[in-house]
């Protein structure tokens, strides 16, 4: 695992139906040390995204800096992996294949990559589903195999962008139960972009909101762990903070 760090990062697009630049990110920095679990909320256009995208390396940034463990970021890389909200899996390779595909890209040798595959997937109780095809999974399971394909690939920095926006509600708060579990477990360098408040407070050690292309607030959650929901749905900290976060949001 390793930090992140944002310095003064900048994003202009060019709206090509517009005819003009569109400022997208202003000037946003922040410290995420490694082992940390960030959420970033605010309303939509905010910039949430095209934050994600460029410390994935996906789009260049028009100033500031990037940096991984103290590294400048010029493009993706391996060191980042990114679990979308649209599941991404391979839909001709088996759930074991496709959690192994990251170690395939790095060269390791097949029966050792099964086997990262198997811990990663027994990680999210998923052992039984080794031998499917995505099609054959419910969408929150392939939820889970997109979250272990990426935490498979042993990246620096996992970047999560609103990875549970098309689970039902049940399911999602399942996933959320677990994904802290397995944080806690494995402690990556994460950044989750979100709509949900309450999701975002749930998971992180400090949500960031985002307005306008900058950043508004930063609010730390020093809710003690494990998270479950059954334990926070009624809690007066979690509430406390929801309702902090979601007021900042409001304002945005
Ligand atoms: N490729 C692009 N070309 C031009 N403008 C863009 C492009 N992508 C994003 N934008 C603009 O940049 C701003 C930030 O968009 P972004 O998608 O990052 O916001 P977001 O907070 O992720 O929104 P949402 O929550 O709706 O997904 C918006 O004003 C958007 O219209």
């Amino acid at each position: 695992m390793k930090s992140l760090g944002l310095r003064n990062l900048a994003k202009t697009y060019f709206d090509a139906y517009k005819g003009e630049h569109v400022t997208a990110i202003r000037d946003v920095s922040l410290d995420v040390p490694a082992g940390e679990f960030v959420s970033i909320v605010g309303p939509s256009g905010c910039g949430k995204s095209t934050i994600l995208n460029m410390i994935a390396g996906f789009i260049p940034h028009s100033g500031g800096e990037i940096l991984v463990g103290g590294e400048p970021v010029t493009g993706p890389g391996p060191d980042r992996g990114v679990v979308f909200q649209s599941f991404a899996l391979f839909p001709w390779k088996t759930v074991l294949d496709n959690v192994g595909f990251g170690p395939k890209m790095r060269g390791v040798p097949k029966a050792e990559r099964d086997e990262i595959a198997r811990e990663y997937l027994a990680l999210a109780g998923l052992t039984h589903a080794a031998d499917r095809y995505p099609n054959e999974l419910s969408g929150g399971m392939q939820q889970r195999v997109g979250v272990v394909r990426a935490l498979a690939n042993k990246p620096d920095v996992l970047l999560m962008d609103e990875p549970f926006a098309s689970v039902d509600a049940q399911t999602r708060m399942t996933l959320q139960d677990e994904l802290s579990r397995i944080w806690e477990e494995r402690r990556p360098t994460v950044i989750f972009i979100t709509h949900d408040v309450p999701e975002a407070v749930f998971l992180a050690n400090r949500v960031v909101v985002l307005s306008k292309g900058k950043v508004l607030a930063e609010v730390d959650v020093p809710i003690a762990r494990p998270r479950v929901w059954d334990r926070l749905v009624g809690d007066d900290q979690f509430k406390d903070l929801s309702n902090q976060v979601l007021s900042l949001v409001r304002s945005a």
